[in-house]
């Protein structure tokens, strides 16, 4: 399907799942906003795209996105750049325990933030013509490890936020499409970092126990991350959908029980 004229936002796009988000929304036409913190990996990455689907498709703007003034600066400026904005992938995050609180504020806190400020520059309350947002999760919001008990909280958190918001979405006529994305474990950089007792603190002692997790499981491509993410970005049909990624299932949908008193 070709996103011609579609413009998309994605955080964390300079390496891993973002970098092969970016790579499929290139490939459909899409013009696209890379808006990472790692300087040096955004301007390589910006620079092997500008040699794969010319000058002029991506741009990549330095930002952490836990500094609120400057995420909203690197929306206004994907606005500015390229006249609208129809798709925003929140997809930045970390695994760090020793400082939780920075777990929080990339993995919710700019996810929440990121939400607010797509629907200002995409929600028809605001005058804009609609789009979608994808959160990405995790399964670790599913099947928790004591590795990592933050980053599970924030995973958790993604969910229940991203589906609320899609209920607002349809009650009050937003002409977005939220959903989340929820992958089993990815082979990226992120996951390498399971070893490390600078990010994992005094839970690394059950790295062994998430290794084997990990060798149960399966690692999954990021390339298969993009297509599932494609299929959110596309199928005009879906608003607050669940996506797991995992190497048995594959591409699928969590069901929740209907609401009851
Ligand atoms: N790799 C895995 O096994 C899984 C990853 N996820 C989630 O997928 C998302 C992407 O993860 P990966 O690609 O694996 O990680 P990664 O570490 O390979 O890439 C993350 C990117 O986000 C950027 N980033 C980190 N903090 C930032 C900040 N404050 N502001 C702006 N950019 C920032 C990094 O510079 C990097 O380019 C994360 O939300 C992660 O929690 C979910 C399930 C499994
Ligand atoms: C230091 C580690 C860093 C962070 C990345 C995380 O590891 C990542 O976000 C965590 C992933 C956790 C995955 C947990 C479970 C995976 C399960 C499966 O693959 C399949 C199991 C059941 C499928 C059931 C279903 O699909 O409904």
């Amino acid at each position: 399907m070709s996103l011609t004229e579609k413009v998309a936002l994605v955080t964390g796009g300079a390496q891993g799942i973002g970098r092969a988000v970016v790579q499929s929304l290139l490939q459909s036409s899409a013009k696209v906003v890379v808006v990472d913190l790692n300087k040096a990996c955004g301007e390589q990455c910006k620079a092997q795209l500008d040699a794969e689907f010319g000058e002029g498709n991506c741009t990549f703007i330095q930002c952490d996105v836990s500094d609120g003034d400057a995420l909203q600066d690197a929306f206004q400026s994907t606005v500015d750049q390229f006249g609208r904005l129809d798709i925003v992938i929140n997809n930045a995050g970390i695994a760090n325990e020793k400082n939780w609180e920075k777990t929080i504020q990339v993995n919710l806190t700019s996810v929440i933030k990121g939400t607010y400020l797509a629907l200002e520059h995409m929600s028809k309350e605001y005058g804009k013509e609609g789009g979608t947002i994808i959160n990405v999760s995790s399964m670790a919001a599913f099947l928790h490890s004591p590795h990592q008990p933050v980053y599970t909280a924030t995973k958790h958190g993604v969910i229940g936020f991203t589906r609320a918001m899609a209920d607002a979405s349809i009650q009050d006529d937003y002409g977005v499409r939220i959903n989340v994305l929820c992958p089993a474990f990815v082979d990226t950089p992120l996951l390498h970092s399971v070893e490390d007792e600078e990010n994992m603190g005094k839970f690394v002692k059950y790295k062994d126990d998430f290794k084997r997790s990990m060798t149960k499981f399966g690692v999954l491509k990021p390339s298969l991350i993009a297509e599932g993410m494609m299929r959110l970005i596309t199928d005009t049909s879906l608003n607050g959908a669940v996506m797991k990624i995992t190497c048995s299932k594959g591409i699928h949908f969590h069901t929740y029980e209907p609401m009851s008193a």
